[in-house]
């Protein structure tokens, strides 16, 4: 039977990656992705803005709304300091079995909680199920048309405090045009445009980085 496109990505990491080394695995992924086929990760470029936002912010609760290969989940956790926790939602169970590989072989399972639900299912039951009490950074990188829904429901549910970062992909590719209208026009969030490009091309994309106020 035909392999498919995430089973390959994993087999390249399997390959190509040192176990218990993240940035070997990021690197396989990359490489991968540049060279043999493209997926919808971060990427490197995006993936490089992501690195800087999570180090200047030093999170010890992150919440990651879709996860697809376990990518930016890898690129992130890496960089969290020793107690922090990332929470990882993923709704595609075939995703989700890559992903748990992934972050396995990059020896990471510890600082990270792999979910497979959606994210209206599992947003309300941060608390009680996790025991999350606030989100210091939410990476949303799912789809793209409940960037915004979702975000209300963070609000809804008590999950942001004064100073909370969102940070979203594609932004402008796909593009999530009512999420950047609301975070941009709310008098609630400081938002910020991070220009780039879609993972692996030459075609415009960004980050937003949003601070919740409070
Ligand atoms: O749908 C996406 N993610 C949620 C599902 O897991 C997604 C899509 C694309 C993309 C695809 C097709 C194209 F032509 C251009 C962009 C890129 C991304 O970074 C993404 O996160
Ligand atoms: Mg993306």
């Amino acid at each position: 039977t035909q392999s498919t496109r995430p089973q390959r990505l994993l087999g390249a990491v399997q390959k190509n990656a040192t176990r218990g080394d993240p940035r070997s695995v990021v690197k396989a992924i990359d490489e991968f992705c540049r060279h043999k086929e493209w997926a919808m990760n971060v990427g490197d470029e995006k993936g490089c803005i992501l690195d800087s936002v999570v180090s200047e912010l030093n999170p010890a609760t992150v919440l990651e709304l879709g996860t697809y290969c376990g990518y930016s989940t890898v690129r992130i956790a890496s960089l969290l300091p020793p107690h922090a926790k990332l929470i990882t939602l993923e709704f595609n169970p075939d995703y989700a079995k890559i992903a748990c590989q992934v972050i396995a072989w990059a020896g990471l399972e510890d600082k990270i909680q792999l979910v497979e639900g959606s994210s209206a299912e599992w947003i309300p039951k941060m608390k009680e199920h996790f025991g999350v009490k606030m989100l210091d950074l939410v990476f949303m990188d799912h789809w793209k048309d409940d960037y915004l829904p979702d975000t209300k429901l963070l609000e809804d549910c008590g999950l942001l405090r004064k100073g909370s970062v969102l940070l979203a992909d594609n932004v402008i590719c796909p593009g999530s045009p009512d999420y950047l209208k609301y975070v941009r026009r709310s008098p609630r969030y400081k938002s910020q445009y991070f220009r780039s490009h879609l993972e692996y091309t030459k075609a415009e994309d960004g980050l937003e980085k949003s601070v919740f106020l409070g």
